[in-house]
């Protein structure tokens, strides 16, 4: 493996520069250029500077620029944080996030075309930081950036991953090839769908599931899509980590966590290096203001988009719980039908509501202005909230959500219960665990796929029953109380001595005392 630190610039201690014992450990994070993987980067390293790590966030470009524009001076107050960008030569093409295909399917990939071309910045980057004698302990990279573990290997610097959606949907991209031989990655018998009956339940730590319930992205693959192969080849360099973070926690999914560390263990490849490697929980990745743990930290201007400051002033005026909170996330696209049956059943509901409508996130024609004139009494439309101040608040009393991990994480983390309408990705899977599963949350069903090529759409009526049910009737006050338990596990597991806290301690000190090699 070439390792590109000349000999006389090697310390003995790979690529950590300074020898000076007082030095902070410095880490170099590396966010996928994805809001939901970006948001949780930024939390993590916020908590990583905390407990003494010096970081230098590196973003695209383009999302450099972003983040600047909404977040003002916010992100490193009385931090050791010093945001990066990347040299880009062209412009990062996930910023169309949302943009013109149906599901958001297309920003996905324009995600994964931005992603590959990050690597040649990031080694220029990196390459400047030692060449400057800024020693590096450890490369924190999100998990989707699998071309991340060679630079770090070329350098020979101890990687870090961050997986940023649940440990499920992490051991089901561990047990693809397994998947795809049975004839579920992609679904090779289409009546599989339709039978109700018919389970998967052959990966340890995944509870029985429904192939409907399979990420959409492992459902449609191609066998002859070079892309299985990239996920694939992917998910396996991530063994090749010294310690993956995930953004979920202990009581959430102990079983896919406990199976992720086993299957981690056998893996041939980190058995062969016969080097522990850790998966650890270490969420919600909030900030701890949002977990009832104190500080003044809003989490605000970690967006792509500029937050609408009416939000807080509006909900500030509504009664508790009685506001349902409607927002897709930053990549589902919806189609113009299903937003008029969106719009229709949310104004026949009569409930309060704080609808994010972000540019780009619906195809045709929608008349928007007509609709925001007509609802001006019951609601708010936005382009971009600040969610976790949206959720925090009193007023709100649910969440009709795409089921985005963050999302997710993000409403169990404050109590409020959810209204599943997942889009594409894993969300189908996070849905079905928020019902099923930790009952925190009812799903609305679409209807019309009769030739089953995805065009189902959620009927106004449907719409209009659940979200009146849960608004105000037994129903979602029994989610409203079961999401409150898992809140409050949640926070035992943040606050010091739980189990993220002390799985974030224990990767600190690996870091500080250059214990991941
Ligand atoms: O008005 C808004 C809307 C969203 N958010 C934030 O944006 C993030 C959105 O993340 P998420 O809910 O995970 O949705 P996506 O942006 O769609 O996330 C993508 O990435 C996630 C992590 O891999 C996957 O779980 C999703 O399926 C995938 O679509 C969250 O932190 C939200 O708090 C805001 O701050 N304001």
């Amino acid at each position: 493996m070439e390792t590109i630190l000349r000999e006389e610039e090697d310390d003995g201690g790979g690529a950590r520069g300074a020898k000076d014992p007082s030095r902070k450990p410095h880490v170099v994070a590396l966010a996928y250029p994805m809001q939901g993987h970006i948001n949780p980067m930024i939390h993590l390293c916020k908590r990583l500077a905390s407990l003494g790590l010096s970081i230098s966030l590196v973003n695209t470009q383009t999302n450099h620029d972003r983040l600047a524009r909404s977040r003002g001076a916010a992100l490193e107050q009385g931090l050791d944080i010093a945001m990066l960008a990347l040299a880009d030569d062209e412009e990062d093409p996930s910023a169309h996030q949302g943009g013109a295909g149906a599901g958001g399917d297309d920003a996905l990939q324009r995600s994964l075309v931005a992603a590959d071309a990050m690597e040649r910045p990031f080694v220029a980057l990196l390459q400047g930081l030692l060449d400057r004698g800024r020693g590096v302990d450890c490369i924190l990279s999100d998990a989707f950036l699998g071309w991340s573990q060679d630079v770090a290997d070329r350098f020979g610097i101890p990687r870090a991953a961050l997986w940023a959606s649940s440990t499920e949907y992490c051991l089901l991209n561990f047990h693809l090839l397994e998947l795809r031989t049975r004839g579920y990655a992609p679904i090779r018998d289409a009546s599989v769908l339709d039978d109700d009956s018919h389970t998967i339940a052959f990966i340890d730590g995944v509870a029985p599931l429904h192939p409907k319930d399979l990420p959409s992205i492992l459902q449609r693959y191609s066998s002859h899509d070079p892309g299985f192969e990239k996920r694939y080849a992917r998910t396996r360099r991530l063994c090749d980590a010294y310690w993956i973070l995930g953004n979920t926690f202990q009581d959430l999914e102990p079983d896919a966590l406990d199976a992720i560390q086993q299957a981690i263990n056998d893996d041939p490849t980190s058995a062969a290096k016969k080097k522990r490697r850790n998966f650890s929980p270490v969420g919600p990745l909030l900030p701890s203001a949002f977990l009832g743990l104190g500080g003044d930290d809003l989490g605000s201007g970690n967006g792509l988009w500029i937050e609408d400051e009416r939000c807080v002033n509006w909900l500030d005026k509504q009664s508790p719980s009685s506001v349902l909170y409607v927002s897709f996330g930053s990549l589902a696209v919806m189609s113009s039908a299903e937003m008029l049956e969106l719009a229709a059943g949310i104004e026949s509901s009569r409930q309060p509501f704080l609808w994010v409508i972000r540019p780009g996130s619906h195809l045709g024609s929608f008349d928007l202005e007509g609709f925001v004139e007509r609802t001006r009494q019951l609601g708010l439309v936005v382009q971009w909230a600040p969610q976790l101040q949206v959720l925090f608040h009193p007023s709100v009393g649910g969440f009709l959500s795409h089921c985005g991990w963050n999302s997710t994480i993000e409403s169990i983390a404050m109590g409020v219960p959810i209204i599943g309408l997942p889009c594409i990705a894993e969300q189908n899977l996070n849905c079905k665990r928020a019902v099923k599963d930790w009952g925190v949350g009812c799903k609305l069903q679409r209807r019309g796929d009769d030739d089953g090529d995805g065009d189902a759409i959620v009927g106004r009526e449907e719409i209009e029953r659940v979200v009146t049910r849960f608004m105000t009737g037994e129903d979602g006050m029994e989610l409203r109380i079961r999401a409150r338990e898992l809140r409050e596990a949640a926070r035992r597991c943040v606050m010091e001595g739980g189990s993220s806290h002390k799985n974030l301690e224990a990767f600190v000190e690996a870091v500080r005392i250059n214990g991941l090699r």
